[in-house]
């Protein structure tokens, strides 16, 4: 069994986690119970910021918040000297909520609407990373009516296939994001860009992909990039003070997946950029990334209670929680993988082989298919480990079932950072119009 950071198996056989035995969070918090390790989640912060460190390069690592999205985690993100990239106007408003220093906000998205730019205008964000020429445009324009120059990074395609889930891979020259270095659309924007009169270019920006295990691909994106970034220079003079290489650096989810150290993706890139960045300008670029599920995946575990048990003689033995899709669709979405223990008695001997169904009216609400697991009870705790990334992020309401609590846990001390839903908030939205109203069938 393999038990990511603080966690533990203590004499009762429970798991524990950030010190905290995980039947006692049952007992005050209830399940489905996301359960955050906050000290792994400083030391992926700090290798991260060690590495570009040692590397000598100027830089930022900016969380990428898409991965987990809650005011504790952007307060968390900010006390070890991370920078933040937001995608939307609810992430945006999320981070200010926090507190977070807006200077170290980019924003992201290849659809932003005029009223999100309008409000990262207004809060003063660090930059834009632009997605495609209507932004460019719009962005121009309403940093032009506010009277104000907007920072900006470039998002280009490199033409990079990284090896990882094909909805997940992005560097590709048929992606929905960036302007394509390939095709010539890469060097067009950066003319039109350095063109906009309320527009600072700072730089490009490339991501190639989420949850991949070799370094040949960032060192490829990096070489691209590079090539890209000296032709502007020699065609136009115009050189990138700053180079985000993105996020994707991936994590082990189950035996079998491979990541590297953190170190390790850092220094492919570090040693890329100052192979390939040397002699373009007079200084190398400063270098930005955007790990998110590098930081916060592992550190996550989900806690369910199980309630039916199904066997179908010969076939298989379905074991039900009180969650599932809900709380986590990468199952589904992806076929992604998780492995998962008994947490009440995950020192009993593993006896039997089955399969962990959700509680969604849906077939395909499945969490692991054929898992090893002592002789499982109505009641037993399920603890699915590495749901730290896009499982809170992207929970949501199907079958009108809550989402449940986050809490961080740290040291013996677990803090509730969401709330779970209730039964009103759910409703909480909806709306009766008159005319469907329940008539009164009081007379009088
Ligand atoms: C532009 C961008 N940056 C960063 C990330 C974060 O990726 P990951 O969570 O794999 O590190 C993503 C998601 O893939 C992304 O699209
Ligand atoms: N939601 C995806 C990652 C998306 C990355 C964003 N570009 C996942 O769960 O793996």
């Amino acid at each position: 069994m393999y038990l990511h950071g603080t966690s533990t198996i203590n004499n009762e056989g429970h798991l524990t986690i950030g010190g905290c035995d995980v039947t006692a969070l049952k007992a005050q918090f209830g399940t489905p119970l996301y359960i955050v390790d906050e000290a792994l989640v400083r030391e992926r912060c700090r290798q991260y910021m060690e590495a570009f460190r040692a590397s000598g390069l100027t830089f930022q690592v900016a969380y990428a918040s898409k991965a987990f999205c809650v005011m504790a985690m952007c307060r968390l993100a900010e006390e070890e000297g991370l920078s933040l990239d937001v995608v939307s106007d609810g992430e945006l408003f999320t981070a200010l909520q926090a507190g977070f220093p807006a200077q170290r906000i980019h924003f992201h998205g290849n659809n932003k609407t005029p009223e999100e730019i309008e409000m990262a205008i207004d809060a003063q964000i660090g930059c834009f990373v632009v997605d495609n020429f209507n932004e460019l445009q719009l962005l121009n324009a309403i940093a032009k009516e506010r009277g104000v120059r907007v920072n900006v990074l470039l998002r280009v395609t490199p033409g990079v296939e990284a090896h990882t889930h094909e909805y997940i891979s992005t560097g590709q020259t048929d992606s929905k994001f960036g302007f394509d270095i390939g095709n010539g659309t890469a060097a067009v924007a950066v003319q039109e860009a350095a063109n906009a009169d309320h527009i600072d270019l700072l730089g490009i920006h490339s991501h190639i992909g989420s949850q991949i295990f070799e370094v040949q691909g960032f060192q490829m994106a990096v070489e691209r990039v590079a090539q890209f970034a000296r032709s502007i220079k020699e065609q136009t003079g115009i050189s990138f003070k700053v180079v985000n290489l993105g996020g994707g650096f991936g994590i082990r989810y189950v035996d079998g997946d491979t990541p590297l150290a953190v170190s390790d993706y850092v220094k492919a890139i570090t040693d890329g950029v100052k192979q390939h960045f040397s002699g373009i300008g007079p200084t190398l670029p400063e270098i930005w990334v955007e790990p998110g599920r590098s930081i916060i995946g592992e550190a996550g575990t989900t806690l369910y209670t199980v309630g039916s048990v199904k066997e179908i003689p010969g076939v298989r033995k379905y074991v039900a929680v009180d969650g599932g899709m809900t709380d986590n669709p990468r199952p589904a979405l992806y076929e992604s993988r998780y492995e998962a223990v008994l947490a009440n008695r995950a020192n009993d001997a593993t006896e039997e082989v089955v399969s962990i169904a959700g509680k969604c009216c849906e077939s395909g609400d499945m969490l692991i298919w054929d898992l090893f697991l002592p002789k499982v009870k109505q009641d037993d705790l399920l603890a699915v480990s590495c749901t730290g990334a896009y499982n809170y992020a992207m929970a949501n309401n199907y079958n009108r079932i809550r989402r449940p609590a986050v809490v961080f846990a740290h040291e013996g001390q677990a803090d509730v950072v969401v709330e779970r839903e209730t039964h009103q908030d759910i409703v909480g939205k909806d709306v009766i119009p008159a005319r469907l109203q329940k008539k009164s069938t009081v007379q009088v």
